[in-house]
């Protein structure tokens, strides 16, 4: 197979403000691929027109060999393309595994009318995302929180229930933006090991963070700066490299 997710050429200004220059990466079936840069380089711009939050001035968005810059979220999102949010983005009101079954909503093939009269395939369906929300949860380590509203819960742990969501669609490709920022140096390292053994399972992930540390779970990284890549490879290459040390790490 080939890329999963191709970025081809993109540029996107703001006005007068060119944030993004001709960006092209692949991200490969079955990696963790990094994106790495500075505040302000341009990330957040670059994932919001990956995810549809943006449609970009020029070049192109490719999922799974289809063209899909111009396809809407939801379309994205049925396809197999999740993401979360630098906030994360719990509906606080309902209980962990409330929204995990949320989450499961878009896989679901009942329409809103069987929906409202509750036809047989609709119960069967909810049983099995109750089900499927229940193994999750466990394998996400909030068994304690199943019935807490999402709200109550801090930060580090909504972030948990918001990837495990993310991950009841069972995406093709998962996105994440910038997954440890508020996180202690223990859930940082406890995120890291839920990504390698996400990814260990067969998902694909890309992750986009200034956090070096957070990093260390990819294979290959891309590294943004004034909305060019200025340098692509394993980490360990970043970090030896001198335009990346000088334009990212500032040495
Ligand atoms: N909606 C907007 N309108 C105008 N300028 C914007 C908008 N969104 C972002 N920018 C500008 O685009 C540039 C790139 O911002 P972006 O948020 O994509 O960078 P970033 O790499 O994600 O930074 P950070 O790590 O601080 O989140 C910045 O100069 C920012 O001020």
């Amino acid at each position: 197979m080939g890329s999963i997710l191709e970025v081809r050429d993109v540029s996107h200004r703001f006005g007068g403000l060119q944030v993004l220059k001709g960006v092209s990466f692949d991200v490969a079936p079955g990696s963790i691929t990094g994106l790495i840069g500075p505040n302000g380089a341009g990330k957040s711009t670059l994932f919001n027109i990956i995810s549809g939050f943006l449609t970009p001035s020029v070049g192109d968005i490719v999922f799974l060999g289809q063209t899909t810059t111009d396809r809407g979220i939801a379309a994205r999102s049925r396809a197999g393309l999740q993401r979360t949010f630098q906030t994360p983005q719990v509906f606080r009101d309902l209980t962990v595994r409330e929204n995990l079954v949320a989450g499961c909503h878009m896989r679901g093939r009942t329409g809103v009318l069987e929906a409202f009269f509750g036809l047989p395939n609709v119960r069967r369906e909810m049983a099995d995302a109750r089900r499927r929300a229940d193994e999750i949860i466990e394998r996400f380590d909030l068994g304690p929180w199943r019935e807490i509203p999402a709200g109550e819960l801090p930060a580090g742990r909504q972030r948990m229930v918001e990837l495990a969501r993310a991950v009841m669609c069972e995406p093709k490709l998962l996105c994440l933006d910038e997954p440890s920022s508020g996180l202690s140096t223990t859930e940082v390292q406890t995120l890291m090991e839920t990504l390698e053994r996400l990814n260990a399972d067969g998902m694909t992930v890309l992750l986009v963070s200034h956090d070096m540390k957070l990093m260390e779970v990819t294979s290959m990284v891309h590294a943004l700066c004034f909305g060019e890549i200025i340098a692509s490879g394993s980490l360990h290459a970043m970090r030896e490299s001198p335009r990346v040390r000088e334009a990212y790490l500032g040495t």
